[in-house]
């Protein structure tokens, strides 16, 4: 395919309409993943098709496991533990929600397998969850710079009497990633295996989609305070049979905004009140910003103001820990609201995609925006009226800030976003999504 080095995004002033969303990245991912680990076939429907799940999808086909696509989303998978393929070399891009869990579950396994990525993912941390792995008696080491991919795994000696600590202040991943796994030695453990939390435990709500899709595959995990886990002995994956994965709750986000900021209503299809994704709460941000939302099980519609005539959202002071992704989504929204927009514990944006504290700070500034930005925080001033500036938005690989960035196109001034493609990461079809949804 070709590659398209910039888009000028039409002026846009009004946005109504309704779309049906991808399928949800994390929910995809995992349930790869363990339909992949379970006893069984198992059909799943919706699965989003993107670059994150084609790495995913390549993986676990070179390791072995039946693997056939019917079309629409709907791919059926024949589980195997351990993998048939017992040495590999597998690349998985940019994707953590790849990277992390793969990580866990051949560390389990054992074997002699290579992981690597695309150069950010080698910038991207791994070092708490190859602790508690290394902690457990696999035999993973780096190929690299310590604390970071690429990684090679060997045939350790995976011991589970012990709890296993995992921090979880720089990604829930990892935590996600070793529940996932453990489950591959509690097949034959006599006693349950615990993980805790060591500290802070970030982005939370992803551990409840984790702990959700497991139970879906047969194994209940109880906690306390979400700071201790029991996987129980002798708990083995099976298959549900066929699953079918809810709409992606972040890129709502992206069309909770449209309806917000061009009138609306957008009617938002496949997340709603019955989403197990952390990220659904946006709905919250967008309607404390002066949006009406509707919400129905599985759908939520937005109304709210016309920011291209001149009308102003309502400022925020929020902590996004919960909802790191959606957040981003909160700060190109500033942009149109009646004052300073500050988004507060968001460290994790440092380490993901790309810098995304340093970049939505950049590329904000460009259209007119004064920001301030720390550590963990970012304030974003909205543009006043005769302040705004035309400009190209530079994306650096990270799919969200081509998402967030369309939505400048309700300012008065031509707005460019350079390489446009990146939102192949979770959604290759969202420029036209975009057009569709918002006129001039
Ligand atoms: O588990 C998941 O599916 C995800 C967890 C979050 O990462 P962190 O836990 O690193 O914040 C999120 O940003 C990512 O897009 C998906
Ligand atoms: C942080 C993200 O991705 P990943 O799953 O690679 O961490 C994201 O999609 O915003």
């Amino acid at each position: 395919m070709t590659k398209t080095s910039s888009l000028r995004l039409a002026s846009a002033n009004t946005a109504t309409g309704q779309i049906h969303l991808p399928g949800s990245k994390s929910i995809s991912n995992r349930a790869l993943l363990l339909a992949s680990l379970a006893e069984g076939s198992t059909t799943l429907e919706g699965v989003l098709d993107s670059d994150d799940t084609r790495v995913m999808l390549a993986a676990l086909r070179q390791l072995g496991l039946h693997i056939e696509s019917g079309g629409a989303g709907t791919i059926t998978l024949q589980g195997a533990c351990p993998y048939p393929v017992r040495q590999a070399k597998l690349l998985l891009g940019n994707a953590g929600t790849a990277f992390r869990p793969l990580t866990a579950a051949l560390a389990m396994m054992g074997g002699d397998y290579e992981l690597s990525g695309v150069p950010r993912m080698h910038e991207r941390p791994i070092g708490d969850l190859v602790d508690a792995l290394q902690a457990m008696g696999s035999a993973i080491r780096y190929l690299g710079n310590s604390g970071y991919p690429p990684l090679a795994i060997g045939q350790g000696s995976i011991r589970t009497d012990h709890p296993v600590k995992v921090k979880g202040s720089v990604s829930s991943q990892f935590l996600t990633a070793l529940l996932m796994a453990a489950v591959i030695p509690a097949g034959t453990a006599s006693r349950d295996i615990i993980i805790e939390v060591d500290g802070e435990l970030i982005s939370q709500p992803y551990i409840l989609i984790t702990l959700n899709l497991m139970a879906r595959f047969g194994v209940a995990v109880e906690h306390e305070d979400w700071q201790r886990f029991v996987i129980p002995a002798g708990a083995r994956y099976r298959s549900p049979g066929r699953y079918a994965i809810e709409g992606d709750a972040s890129t709502a986000s992206y069309f909770m905004a449209l309806g917000a900021l061009g009138g609306g209503p957008v009617h938002i299809l496949g997340a709603g009140s019955n989403s197990i994704q952390g990220d659904m709460a946006f709905a919250d941000v967008v309607q404390d910003m002066g949006a009406t939302v509707v919400r129905h099980a599985d759908s939520v519609q937005v109304s709210g103001v016309h920011v291209a005539r001149g009308e102003r959202l309502r400022a925020f002071d929020r902590d996004f820990n919960l909802i790191p992704d959606a957040a981003m989504t909160a700060a190109a929204m500033a942009m149109f609201a009646d004052g300073p927009c500050t988004l507060r514990n968001i460290a994790s944006w440092r380490v993901k995609e790309t810098d995304r504290i340093d970049a939505m700070h950049a590329e904000l500034e460009k259209l007119g925006a004064k920001v301030e930005s720390g550590p963990d925080w970012i304030r974003v001033h909205p543009i006043a009226d005769g302040q705004w500036r035309a400009a190209a938005i530079k994306t650096y690989d990270d799919h969200r800030m081509a998402m967030c960035f369309s939505l400048a196109a309700f300012g008065p001034e031509p707005v460019t976003i350079l390489d446009p493609d990146c939102v192949s990461k979770t959604f290759p079809d969202y420029f036209s999504v975009f057009s569709d949804l918002v006129q001039p």
